[in-house]
């Protein structure tokens, strides 16, 4: 089913609901920092676990101890829509329990 793009406003709203998170060159991108490159990597895999479900995938770049996330939508012509910002969503909860920040 195709997803809309969101407005300006829907965009602002959405992330003052997640701090952390910015738009960048269009896309909705994240940096996290983590204890070690292995636990940056076990984060990884629940993220790809997560992006399998939704169906709906980031560009996931794995540095030594640092993860970085940026997502739109492919089949929205590159626009985000609320499928980046429930992706968003799931990687928040899910960074907790990888004690990353
Ligand atoms: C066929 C498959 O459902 C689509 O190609 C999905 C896969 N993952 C996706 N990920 C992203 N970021 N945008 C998409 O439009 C998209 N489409």
């Amino acid at each position: 089913m195709p997803v809309e793009p969101l407005s300006q406003k829907e965009i602002e709203d959405r992330l003052a609901e997640l701090p952390g998170w910015s738009v960048d060159d269009g896309r909705l991108t994240r940096t996290y920092r983590l204890g070690s490159h292995f636990a940056a990597t076990a984060m990884v895999v629940h993220i790809a676990q997560v992006q399998e479900e939704l169906d709906h995938h980031s560009d996931l770049t794995l540095g030594y101890n640092t993860i970085a996330l940026s997502v739109h939508t492919h089949s929205a012509g590159g626009a985000l829509t609320t499928k980046d910002f429930e992706l968003a969503q799931r990687v928040t909860e899910l960074a907790q329990g990888h004690g990353a920040h």
